[in-house]
Formats: C-alpha cells, sequence, structure tokens
C-alpha cells in the first residue's frame, strides 16, 4: 500500500549508465548509496517521461502494481524516488546484471539447450499467471521485456504498457493504438485494440518462437512477418497486411530444430479464436511435460 513505500533519496542516487528505453521511458543504471563510500546497491531507476500516452497518474498505477507483486518471475520493485520539488518522480527497481533475455540469448546460444529454454518459458508462464491473478494485462510480452536473473531464473518486466481489465469485463479496449508492438499482438489486438490474458497468450507464444530462434535477430518475428507480407508495405497499411495473413492462417514457421510439440504449443497459443487458446496456468503444465519428455 501507499505507506510502506520505499523512498529513495534522489541525492544519494548515482547515475552509472543509461540501460535503455521502455515503454514509460528511460531505465538507467545507479549506485544507491547513502554513505557515499561506494559501497551502496545498483539498482534500475526508470525516470518517467509523461507524454501524451502516459501520465503520472499512469506512473503510479504502475508503482502500486507493481509494489503488490512479490512473484519470483516478476522484476522486483525497490521504492520510488521524488525529485526535488516532486514534480516528476522515478520508480527504482532490482538492478539484473545479465540484462534482457534478447541479449543474453544472442550470446550464450551454445550453453542454452532445450530444458533450458522450457525452463524459462514455464517461469514466464508463472509470471503472467501471477499478473492474471491480479487481472492485469502486460500488452507487451516480448523477449525485450524479460530480464534474466541467472543462468536459471527470467523475470518479466517493463510493464508501462500493462492495464487492468475492469471488472466487468474480460478484456481492456485501448483508446489509441500508439507505436504498438504489432507482431507481437494477437488479432483482436491489431484489429480492435482489444487486450485480455488471451491476447497475452498469443503474445507468449511469440516469445516461445523468440527463445526457440535464440533471439537471432535474423528471424526475428517483425523480419518474417515483413518477409510474408511484403518489404514494399510501409506505415499504417502495415497492420492491415499483417491482420490478413493470419487471417488467411500464415503463422510464424516453426524455429530450426524446435522440437514438434513446442512448435505445436505455439500454434495452441495462436488460435485465431482466442476462446480456443490455452490459459497460462495448462500451458505452464504442458511445458513441464514437455520438459520432462525431453531428455537432453
Ligand atoms: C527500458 C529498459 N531497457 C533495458 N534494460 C536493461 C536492464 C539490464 N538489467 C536490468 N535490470 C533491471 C531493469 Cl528494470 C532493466 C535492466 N538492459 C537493456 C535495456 F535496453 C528495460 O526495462 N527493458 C526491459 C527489460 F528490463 F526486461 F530488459
Amino acid at each position: 500500500n501507499q505507506h510502506d513505500q520505499t523512498l529513495f533519496e534522489e541525492r544519494h542516487l548515482r547515475f552509472i549508465s543509461n540501460l535503455g528505453k521502455g515503454n514509460f521511458g528511460i531505465v538507467e543504471l545507479c549506485r544507491y548509496d547513502p554513505l557515499g563510500d561506494n559501497t551502496g546497491e545498483f539498482v534500475a531507476v526508470k525516470k518517467l517521461q509523461p507524454n501524451k500516452q502516459s501520465t503520472l497518474e499512469d506512473f503510479k498505477k504502475e508503482v502500486n502494481t507493481l509494489s503488490v507483486f512479490h512473484c519470483d518471475y516478476i522484476v522486483k520493485y525497490r521504492g520510488i524516488c521524488y525529485s526535488t520539488g516532486r514534480l516528476s518522480m522515478s520508480l527504482v527497481m532490482e538492478y539484473l546484471p545479465c540484462g534482457s533475455l534478447i541479449h543474453y540469448l544472442e550470446n550464450n546460444r551454445h550453453n542454452v539447450n532445450t530444458r533450458r529454454m522450457l525452463l524459462f518459458a514455464s517461469q514466464i508462464c508463472k509470471g503472467m499467471e501471477c499478473l492474471q491473478s491480479l487481472r492485469y494485462v502486460h500488452r507487451d510480452l516480448a523477449a525485450r521485456n524479460i530480464l534474466v536473473a541467472s543462468e536459471s531464473l527470467v523475470k518479466i518486466a517493463d510493464f508501462g504498457l500493462s492495464k487492468i481489465i475492469p471488472f466487468d469485463k474480460e478484456y481492456y479496449r485501448v483508446t489509441q493504438p500508439g507505436e504498438s508492438p504489432i507482431f507481437w499482438y494477437a488479432p483482436e489486438a491489431i484489429n480492435e485494440l482489444k487486450f485480455s490474458h488471451k491476447s497475452d497468450v498469443w503474445s507468449f507464444g511469440v516469445v516461445l518462437h523468440e527463445i526457440f530462434n535464440y533471439c537471432d535477430m535474423n528471424s526475428n518475428p517483425k523480419k518474417l512477418c515483413m518477409q510474408e507480407i511484403g518489404y514494399n508495405v510501409q506505415g499504417p497499411s502495415v497492420s492491415m497486411h499483417l491482420a490478413n495473413i493470419l487471417k488467411n492462417n500464415w503463422r510464424l514457421p516453426a524455429p530450426p530444430n524446435c522440437p514438434t510439440k513446442v512448435y505445436s504449443l505455439m500454434m495452441e497459443c495462436w488460435a485465431y479464436d482466442f476462446a480456443e487458446r490455452p490459459c497460462f496456468s495448462s500451458l505452464g503444465n504442458h511445458i513441464e511435460t514437455i520438459m520432462q519428455d525431453e531428455r537432453e
């Protein structure tokens, strides 16, 4: 709740480097060093940049979201830092030195086997079950938004686009598309801007595809979809072309050496009708069954 919010004093936050730009704003690597002797811990600080899409209120919602999540598979929120004059605020999170799953898989292809990939996938499922239990839809589930905590633990991050589904509905409809990651979007999200736990399941299928492609940038979802659509198609009509090929049952092709059972799991996540897609709990169980069969 609001009262046990851990407050970080801006004067003790020492900027080290920029980690990247997220849905809400930039994330910096800082050392929180109240003793001033460089013994303080590293933290990831997300600076809010209120723009047309996101306001301070939305940001406070993200803060509250993260603060109630006590899940091993969701990046840990540490507290907030009000900047001088309280004009803006920053979200302080744990810093995971291994970085995003894209970075990790690109650089560790040789020592990540099928079992390890399936372990990561089952952890993402568990993190999504946590989110779902609080009626949150992530809306930007992608390998770039998964953090690697260790060689056997990953965590979901970047809730900048996440929304709470209203209690009287099963989906959340956004007003403006913004710069959306449409290649990770379910058809109903592309066509009607409708987001639900089942549209997150579709995106999970795309994350599974990324993992089994070792996040190889030459065969990432955007590249493969644009190859199918045709590079001469530009701008807003891309989403219409993407919706069409999905309607005509085109799907991302099986990654090289991807086990048949894993590819059919992706295909289940990409059922055109969201009611036919599995839920995260059954996905998690299915993945653990495949893990047992995978004698590595
Ligand atoms: C916008 C920020 N971008 C980046 N973050 C980090 C990062 C390393 N270690 C980290 N530890 C805690 C956090 Cl919150 C981020 C990082 N590395 C490269 C980035 F481009 C981000 O949040 N990306 C989502 C996700 F966290 F999943 F990678």
